[in-house]
């Protein structure tokens, strides 16, 4: 860029407060990065797709930028945070990558040694070196014997059931080179290496070792081996047979012999030689044997002398098959054991990974030095025994007591209604089993942590119900007939969870303490309390109870409150206790329970006490974006979840819609991330047209949302994802690219006319990046100076980063870090895209004097003509725009192309009757009136309005006028708010 940006002063300063007090907004984290999401505003959502213009902002949401509380650290800046991660991630990534190379060579190497023995096994089987040995008759006796040896291996019933061996792993068949030594009748006692590779399975070690090459399962086992002489049937083929656990006196019965030692193995080789000679001179003599060559059978046996397993815990026992339990129950617990707490959490970790393997369970589980805490699934048929393993004392053989059992805070917090296993492969709450150990199991944020063992009264579920329901009817006595008789206070009830929780179900009279994060708790109750009596009753509940340990703990030993209470279990545990114990009781909790697993929330009771996200209605629906570059957390309700496809925006959705209906385009660059999910039911054409053109480049969305919150009032006027696809469509269909914008506003429109014109560029086989004078270049008036800092910013994104994820990325940081983006205090400024396209942003006082100056040839502007006008500002003085685009060949090519947008206005040109009001010429699109008509949702209040009205007047005069001159030909196009295609004859 030629152009040093001024820091934006008011502006800055503005959105450091909407930052501050920002409510609507909420920064999360993903994986391990940091991601960034404003929640743009309702109406610039609806507006984003460009499907739908006339939709106003719902006065439910307000958009906002937000920042995330890890970077409101003085020393924690977005970018120390990022090489943080990056540098972790690099590890990661490093570590994975050696594990897999050492993979890669131990994969090559058995396969290299595979090689070998095949080559060498079809070498021994070739007919040639059959032959030889036919002729050599080397056995001394006169006889040919083949090179190789068939031996036959059969492992026993007991192993197989116990290595749970497959079919083919019962028995097979591998071939063994003859050792040479056999034809001097010698033995050989095969101690060092080369032996052992020349004599492969002439020792107890290399056999085994060779075994195992095709029983793996066996390396696992201690056992025994034995060999016998085939059994031949009638015709001579070799038989085989099961084996059995036969005793040792049975198998010498059945002619096996142990192979003990090296000569046992020499001398049972022996035997099948001279057993298949002996067969083959009775071939000669009856012509009946199929053996082709010596062959071994060896009887793999489980070691008698073996030590026996340890028995199987108590828990284990009798331990149903965890895959076959019809249903999954949900559970959570956690545990602050005292004194040290865990004093290892790795080798804790890797124990509960160890003992809880058996039950098949999956879940989140965090270990660190104050302890554990879990939410988890089991399956319900190994729950008693789950139950059992977490909870028996060390005495009675319980391996975990030293870190859950009696530490467990009121037990183990179990979901009453188990979930039926269809249901829950359709919406798993867990994939997997992750233990993780962290520095805390409840991040608080304290320099030094508090005693957790004292942390209040832990109040049992129906103690609370009834202490709240007695609250509550004096409240109310209170308040209808201003009863203030009683002489206790009434107790202050936080809800101690994240604001995002408390939207669709809380206690009655709970007060949410509304932060983002938990460790935001201690500043809002400091400064809630500050002028409360110590001895005030403070109750407090969450989701399972862990939470209010810490804040109770901190009330008690920081802010000395001394009548503290917490209610035992959460809202899990009154959920449960309540329908276990006082079923016909109404539920001092009202809505769902929100819960931090793939279900969201748990409903309590039918209350719908959240707002819709997108239209402001009741409901109790709690869930994330399905765009997965997004992801946010929102209530929206069962209409707008459909309509929307489970996104929270137009945006969102339309990625969502691109990305299913693009499967194979996935090594495009700008290839939006591809969701899972059933394939999308269309209900409109808008949505069927998206799900059907290709996908829209990521950094288009981001300039969206920046404009939703850098310009809200103004959001609703960037072209929008089907606009500027036509957009950048028309002008890559140029010769040149030569592009001449009319009202910049924020980039949008400008970055579809660059992707554009750099496609031009390169089709025509331009060699130099464009100017002014010649080859493809974007030049863009504008006359607000703050539309221009933001379109700056965009663009010099896109002209670092492209338009793929990495640049919405960095675009998607502008907003959340409000860093690079200020009032536009230059002239002008230029940017160069893809080595071949440029484009200048012109700050103009009046874009229709410099086109006039342009025209005329004399003003310092001028540049070559243009392919291209898209005149998309000042809608009052179209005439005089196109007027000036096409008398003289200056600006605009003979040939070339004027866009005019929004000549449909909102529909009502239908409407425009022969009255027209010239008297108010100051249109801009951008003005308060503006952002306040489109605030309204319906056309019909549109119509209600005068000045729409007057507009709709004044763009019906235009669209009747140009259509009759001559010097022009029009196509209008109802795309979104109707764009007119003017050609210059
Ligand atoms: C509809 S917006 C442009 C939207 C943009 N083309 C897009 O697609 O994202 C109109 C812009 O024109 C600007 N504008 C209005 N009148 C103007 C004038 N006379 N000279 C220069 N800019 C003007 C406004 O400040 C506003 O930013």
């Amino acid at each position: 860029m030629n152009t040093s940006m001024g820091r934006s002063s008011h502006f800055v300063k503005r959105n450091a407060i909407r930052v501050l007090n920002s409510k609507d907004g909420c920064g999360f984290r993903r994986g391990c990065s940091y991601r960034w999401k404003s929640i743009t505003d309702g109406r610039s959502a609806a507006f984003l797709s460009g499907v739908d213009r006339f939709h106003g902002p719902h006065p439910y949401v307000r958009s906002s930028l937000v920042k995330h509380p890890l970077f409101a650290s003085n020393n924690a800046t977005p970018s120390s945070t990022a090489s943080y991660h990056a540098t972790a991630n690099q590890q990661i990534v490093a570590r994975r990558n050696e594990i897999n190379r050492q993979k890669r060579e131990a994969r090559q190497k058995a396969l290299e040694k595979d090689r070998e023995r095949n080559l060498k096994l079809r070498h021994l089987f070739s007919e040639e070196v059959q032959q030889r040995h036919a002729n050599d008759g080397d056995t001394g006796i006169g006889n040919d014997v083949p090179p190789m040896f068939a031996v036959k291996v059969v492992t026993c019933r007991t192993l197989r059931a116990e290595l749970k061996m497959n079919g083919r792993e019962k028995r097979g068949r591998m071939f063994v080179e003859r050792p040479t030594f056999f034809g001097e009748n010698t033995m050989k006692s095969i101690d060092d290496e080369e032996d052992a590779n020349n004599y492969a399975c002439m020792s107890v070690k290399a056999l085994k070792q060779t075994i195992h090459e095709f029983f793996r399962r066996l390396k696992k086992s201690t056992y025994v081996l034995s060999a016998s002489l085939p059994v031949l049937d009638q015709e001579g083929n070799v038989l085989m047979y099961d084996d059995d656990d036969s005793e040792d006196e049975d198998r010498q019965m059945l002619g096996m012999w142990p192979l003990d030692t090296d000569e046992d193995v020499q001398n049972a080789f022996f035997e099948a030689e001279q057993f298949f000679l002996h067969h083959q001179k009775q071939q000669q003599h009856d012509e009946m044997s199929a053996m082709k060559r010596p062959t071994l059978i060896i009887h793999v046996t489980k070691d008698p002398n073996a030590p026996l397993p340890p028995p199987p815990p108590p828990y284990l026992e009798n331990l149903p098959d965890p895959n076959a339990s019809p249903t999954m129950t949900m559970l959570s617990f956690y545990a602050f054991p005292p004194n040290d707490g865990i004093v290892d959490p790795n080798s804790t970790a890797d124990q509960l990974k160890r003992l809880w393997r058996p039950f098949r369970a999956l879940g989140r589980v965090y270990v660190a030095n104050e302890g554990v805490n879990a939410q988890m699934a089991v399956p319900t048929n190994v729950l008693p025994n789950f139950l059992k393993c977490c909870t028996v004392p060390s005495d009675q053989g319980g391996e975990l007591s030293h870190v859950l059992g009696s530490y467990m805070e009121n037990g183990i917090n179990i979901d009453p209604i188990p979930v039926p296993m269809d249901e829950f492969r359709q919406n798993p709450a867990f994939r997997n089993l992750h233990i993780r150990v962290r520095s805390q199991i409840v991040a608080d944020g304290f320099d030094k942590p508090l005693d957790w063992q004292s942390a209040g009264y832990d109040m049992p579920p129906l103690e609370w119900h009834a202490k709240l329901k007695e609250a509550r009817d004096k409240a109310r006595a209170v308040q209808s007939k201003g009863d203030t008789s009683s002489a206790d206070p009434l107790p202050i009830v936080f809800d101690c969870r994240n604001g995002y929780e408390t939207q669709v179900g809380k206690f009655e009279l709970a007060e949410p303490l509304q932060t983002e994060n938990f460790r935001d708790s201690w500043d809002v109750l400091r400064e809630r309390l500050k002028d409360t009596p110590k001895d005030t009753p403070i109750m407090t509940y969450c989701t399972g109870g862990i939470r209010c340990v810490k804040v109770n703990a901190y009330l008690t030993q920081e802010l000395e409150f001394t009548n503290v209470s917490r209610l035992a279990g959460g809202i899990i545990g009154y959920d449960r206790t309540l329908n276990e114990q006082a079923p016909t009781e109404e539920a001092m909790f009202k809505g769902v329970n929100y819960v931090f697993d793939g279900r969201m929330g748990r409903r309590i009771t039918d209350d719908q006490l959240g707002t819709c996200f997108t239209c402001g209605s009741k409901t109790h629906l709690i869930t994330n974006c399905k765009n997965e570059n997004c992801h946010k957390r929102m209530v929206q309700c069962e209409n707008c979840r459909d309509s929307f496809f489970g996104t929270c925006s137009e945006g969102c959705k339309t990625r969502v819609v691109n990305s299913r209906a693009a499967p194979d385009s996935e090594s495009n660059a700008n290839q939006v991330q591809k969701s899972k999910g059933p394939d999308i039911q269309y209900t409109n054409l808008g949505d069927y047209s998206s799900g059907h053109s290709s996908p829209t480049p990521p950094l288009l969305y981001e300039i969206e949302l920046n404009t939703a919150a850098f310009m809200p009032t103004g959001a609703h006027m960037v072209s929008g994802a089907m606009q500027g696809r036509f957009l950048t469509m028309l002008a890559s269909m140029t010769r040149e690219g030569r592009i001449l914008e009319i009202g910049t506003f924020t980039g949008y429109a400008t970055a579809c006319f660059l992707e554009g014109a750099a496609i031009a560029g390169k089709l025509s086989g331009f060699q130099r990046i464009g100017t002014r004078d010649e080859g493809p270049y974007v030049l863009s008036l504008e006359r607000d100076r703050r539309a221009l800092g933001v379109a700056a910013a965009h663009l010099k994104v896109m002209s670092e980063h492209g338009m793929n994820d990495q640049a919405a990325g960095h675009a998607a940081e502008l907003r959340a870090t409000d860093s690079g983006v200020g009032d536009f205090d230059a002239e002008s400024v230029t940017v160069e895209y893809n080595n071949m396209a440029s484009c200048e942003l012109l700050r103009v006082s009046d874009a229709l004097a410099t086109l006039e100056e342009m025209a005329s040839g004399s003003s310092s502007t001028s540049a070559a003509p243009f392919d291209i006008a898209f005149v998309d500002a000042d809608k009052t003085r179209l005439t005089e725009y196109v007027d000036a685009l096409v008398s003289g060949n200056n600006l605009l090519k003979k040939g070339g192309l004027i866009v005019v947008d929004n000549v449909l206005w909102k529909g009502l040109v239908l409407d425009a009757s022969g009255v027209v009001d010239d008297s108010d010429s100051s249109d801009d699109e951008y003005s308060p009136e503006a952002g306040q008509s489109s605030l309204k949702n319906e056309r019909d209040i549109l119509r209600k309005n005068r000045r729409a009205r007057k507009l709709a007047n004044k763009m019906h005069r235009f669209n009747s006028a140009v259509v009759q001159d001559d010097r022009v030909e029009v196509l209008m196009m109802p795309i979104r708010d109707g764009l007119s295609l003017i050609r210059k004859l």
